[in-house]
């Protein structure tokens, strides 16, 4: 029988490339989007259960679990990758950057874990959780405050799920640095970016998803965040 994952941001990048990988390996996979685009209906085309939750929207993440519980019995895993990388606001709007840095990083992922824990008891073998966090989480960044400080409270809340979970589920972070750019990146952005790291390179989307499959794989790591850094803690 098939494992089943929750993936939160599908629609592109890691969140992409880590749900087709494990649709490849035969996971069943419920992902979840914000924007309609042909790559949705691609990966619905590959067997994904896709959903469209903007997780600004409180009734819509409650209804999208509503859903969940509704069709579905178990649950393997749930990866919290779904993120907005805003920068402080230049128009005063301080307030709505830090609520919703707080609603997509935090209020979102606790309020499915929570209301999914059941599922992920029912699970046959050990479950994961897994939230995908931020090297900025402990260090602090000048210009994604907010987003920081969500990050960091969605790192504390891997220790308090992995108390309240074990022994049934595992519940770990993983802590990117670098790994890929954007496309609005130049060169001088990319050359800066790359030199933070003592490797000087960015990892790559094929580091986190050896990192998710690490922890996937793992039955005796919980309450743990993987760094995947390029040595930057150290420089
Ligand atoms: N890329 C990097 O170098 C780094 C990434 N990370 C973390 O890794 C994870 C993946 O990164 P990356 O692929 O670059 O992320 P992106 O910002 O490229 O994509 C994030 C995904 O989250 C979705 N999303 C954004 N806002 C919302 C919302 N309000 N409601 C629902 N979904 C939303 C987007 O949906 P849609 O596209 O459908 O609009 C998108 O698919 C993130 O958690 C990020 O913070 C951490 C450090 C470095
Ligand atoms: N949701 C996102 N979070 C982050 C992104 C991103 O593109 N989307 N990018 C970064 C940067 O790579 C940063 O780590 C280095 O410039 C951080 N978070």
């Amino acid at each position: 029988m098939s494992k089943v994952v929750l993936i939160t941001g599908v629609g592109r990048r890691l969140g992409l490339v880590l749900s087709t990988r494990l649709l490849e390996q035969g996971w069943q996979v419920i992902g979840t989007y914000r924007t309609e685009t042909p790559v949705i209906e691609t990966l619905r085309n590959l067997g994904m259960e896709a959903y469209k939750v903007d997780f600004k929207i409180q009734q819509e993440v409650n209804d999208f679990i509503g859903k969940i519980k509704d069709r579905h019995a178990r649950l393997d895993a749930l990866i919290h990758n779904a993120s907005d990388w805003l920068p402080e606001s230049d128009t005063g709007r301080h307030f709505e950057t830090i609520e919703y840095m707080m609603q997509v990083h935090v209020n979102a992922p606790y309020v499915m874990n929570l209301e999914l824990s059941a599922l992920l008891q029912a699970s046959d073998g050990m479950a994961d959780i897994i939230h995908v966090t931020d090297y900025v989480a402990e260090k602090g960044s000048q210009k994604h405050i907010a987003y920081a400080a969500s990050k960091a409270a969605l790192a504390n809340m891997t220790l308090s799920f992995a108390q309240l979970l074990a022994p049934k589920v595992k519940v770990n972070a993983i802590a990117p640095a670098l790994m890929l750019f954007n496309e609005t990146d130049d060169n001088q952005y990319k050359v800066k970016a790359r030199a933070k790291s003592i490797l000087q390179r960015e990892g790559g989307a094929d580091e986190f998803i050896r990192a998710v499959e690490y922890l996937l794989a793992s039955t005796y790591v919980t309450g743990r965040t993987l760094p995947l850094d390029g040595g930057r803690h150290i420089k």
